[in-house]
């Protein structure tokens, strides 16, 4: 059953929001204290890094999957080597907002040898790196400039052709820990024109910031620092996320 696929075509048809937890496996340690995580209406738990290697994937993985219930487990790789038959499924990006050709296919070609007998649910995603010109991990890990929020149409244009090489999943990225995140009108216009599941992430460290990203038209955001510097943050997202829901249920 592709349950990750059923997920975000869900939310995308519904127009329900969802949100996802990004946990750096570099960073994650074992706690009996994350085990409200459960039952607390988390849609997703993605898993990686933009550096780090397979076995602390594969630990936080199973350590996740203990606590996790229902809530599915998806790796979202910041290389080849990011793999573990553990997950639930994988984000197989290809970085299309750059020109760098080992990140739009030479890494998913080592990754889909890595992967090809795992069982893992694929979900083909197209990765735009967007923000106001801030250089991140992501950024450096990838030698990939981000597009400025600016250029709304060149972002549009990218967008439709991931579309039309048949991806069926965006993912609008900031960066982890940006300042600025992906700007309304880029999460409105490509939301527009490819009528996909849509994510969102990066720098959304404040209520007043997820929920913009939902009104311009994210289905799924992810949030990584802002929960490692505060755990609290993710209940308090989770209790708007909740209301938010029901808002929409009514009108
Ligand atoms: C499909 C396969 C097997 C690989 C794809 C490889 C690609 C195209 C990766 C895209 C470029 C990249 C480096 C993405 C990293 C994404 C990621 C997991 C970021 C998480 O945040 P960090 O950048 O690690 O944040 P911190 O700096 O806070 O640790
Ligand atoms: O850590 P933050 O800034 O929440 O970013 C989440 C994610 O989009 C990074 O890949
Ligand atoms: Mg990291």
């Amino acid at each position: 059953m592709k349950r990750i696929n059923k997920l975000l075509k869900g939310l995308s048809k519904s127009g329900q929001k969802g949100l996802a937890w990004l946990v750096d496996p570099e960073k994650y340690q074992e706690s009996p204290q994350l085990e409200w995580i459960e039952n607390s209406g988390l849609d997703l738990i993605l898993v990686g890094g933009s550096s780090g290697n397979a076995e602390a994937l594969d630990f936080t993985i199973r350590s996740l999957k203990a606590l996790s219930g229902k809530i599915p487990i998806c790796i979202f790789p910041g290389s080849k080597d990011q793999v573990s038959e553990h997950a639930d499924g994988i984000l197989f990006l290809s970085l299309i907002s750059g020109t760098n050709p080992e990140y739009l296919i030479t890494q998913q070609v080592e990754g889909a040898r890595a992967i090809e007998h795992l069982g893992l649910e694929i979900l083909p995603t197209g990765y735009l790196l967007v923000n106001e010109g801030e250089i991140l991990s992501v950024h450096k890990a990838s030698n990939t400039l981000p597009l400025l929020n600016s250029e709304v149409d060149r972002i549009r244009l990218i967008a439709l052709a991931g579309k039309y090489l048949g991806l069926k999943y965006f993912y609008l990225e900031a960066g982890s820990g940006a300042k600025a995140p992906v700007s309304n009108s880029v999460i409105q216009t490509v939301k527009k024109t490819v009528k996909s599941p849509l994510i969102v992430g990066g720098g959304l460290d404040s209520l007043e910031k997820v929920k913009k990203a939902f009104d311009a038209g994210a289905d799924l955001v992810v949030l990584g620092n802002a929960i490692e510097k505060d755990p609290g943050f993710l209940a308090e997202v989770l209790k708007a996320k909740r209301w938010y829901n029901q808002l929409l249920n009514i009108n």
